[in-house]
């Protein structure tokens, strides 16, 4: 089942393009994220849903009826931003009641309704609080209670953990984690963040150029990527791409055949590999690389190691354990051609997609 539905839409500010002919259905309960580089069209994506703006062409659809014309308050869904605009002469306990006061709704649901959000974002300690007495964590989990005492039909989040240090980041993280397994409302949550994303995600959404590159859950993004820009998006650190020669359809690693494309008419092709599929330990008759050590950087459990090989620079994710290649030492480097991936120079499509 469908909670949502997006037909074709498309957002045109004056002759700029920003979003193109977006489809996507946005599943009952599920935790959807949109992800894509700053300026892919995110946050305009968001706005069209929450309907702070109106789509130059296409539906959004919510249960089979056409609300792309509807106001954001007939909509019943709840917007979380990064700054959490808290009113700070009110307490905490009439921050979360303002939306419910202003919209006129029975006074006799307040406590009920504020004892379960405040329970359930650990608020209760803190109700009689100004915003100013709160910590960056704390004022995030009031907005979240605000957004979520309306029992709103879909979450629209954009970005609310960018304006918190890396450790509230992570609890706040978990909190929403918590927090959707509890209320399973449908959610559709904006990053640039890839880390986040493949964390948090039931499905990933990766919109690039105002274009929805793939939609699918991270698992599959990261080994089905349909192009080379999900291929390059989605991982960390991220893959490495070569672009090697292609001719009696086979496509050539350092004079090593890679893998057969009856189908493929180019030159050249793009040969992606990731970091954590190279090793140095040659188990079976996979391709090598000759390589030359360029850098190292320690990352704690492991190295990320930048080699020179003769096709073009790679790099590889190297347990920290034995002994590591110094700078300027020789290595080869093997991999199993499974974990290959060719894309169309032109296209760039994925050229070994399963079906
Ligand atoms: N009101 C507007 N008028 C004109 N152009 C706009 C307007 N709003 C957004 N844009 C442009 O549309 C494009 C997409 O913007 P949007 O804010 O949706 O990107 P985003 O993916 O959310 O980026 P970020 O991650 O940096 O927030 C950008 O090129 C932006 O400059």
């Amino acid at each position: 089942m469908s909670a949502i539905s997006i037909r074709g839409l498309g957002k045109k500010f004056g002759s700029a393009d920003v979003l193109r002919d977006i489809n996507l259905e946005i599943r009952e309960g599920e935790f959807l994220v949109l992800v894509g580089p700053s300026g892919c069209g995110k946050s305009t994506l968001l706005r069209l849903l929450a309907g702070l703006d109106r789509a130059t062409s296409g539906q959004i659809l919510q249960n089979g009826a056409d609300i792309s014309a509807h106001a954001p308050r007939e909509r019943n869904f709840s917007l979380i931003f990064q700054n959490y605009a808290l009113f700070p002469h009110l307490t905490v306990r009439n921050n979360i009641l303002f939306g419910m006061k202003m919209r006129g709704e029975p006074k006799a649901e307040f406590p009920q309704r504020l004892k379960k959000v405040a329970d359930l974002l650990q608020l209760q300690p803190l109700l009689d609080r100004k915003p100013a007495q709160l910590s960056g964590g704390q004022r995030q989990r009031v907005a979240m209670a605000r957004a979520i005492v309306r029992e709103p039909a879909l979450f629209l989040m954009d970005e609310p953990l960018s304006n918190l240090d890396a450790k509230l980041r992570g609890e706040v993280r978990d909190g929403i984690m918590a927090l959707h397994n509890t209320l399973k409302t449908s959610t559709v949550y904006v990053t640039h963040d890839q880390i986040e994303a493949m964390t948090m995600a039931d499905r990933i959404a990766v919109l690039d150029g105002g274009r929805l590159q793939q939609i699918g859950t991270p698992e599959a993004l990261y080994r089905q990527p349909a192009n080379m820009f999900v291929a390059g998006f989605i991982g960390t650190p991220a893959m490495n791409i070569l672009r090697i020669p292609f001719y009696d359809q086979q496509a050539w690693l350092v004079g090593q055949p890679i893998a057969r494309l009856p189908d493929y008419h180019e030159a050249e092709v793009f040969f992606g590999i990731r970091p954590e599929h190279l090793t140095e330990f040659p188990g079976g008759d996979g391709p090598r690389l000759q390589c030359r050590v360029l850098r190292r950087e320690l990352h704690g459990a492991e190295y990320l190691i930048t080699l020179d090989t003769p096709a073009g620079q790679v790099q590889y994710r190297r347990e920290n354990r034995g002994a590591v290649g110094d700078v300027g030492q020789r290595l080869t480097l093997s991999f199993s051609s499974r974990d290959s991936y060719l894309f169309s120079v032109s296209s760039q499509l994925n050229l070994l997609q399963e079906q």
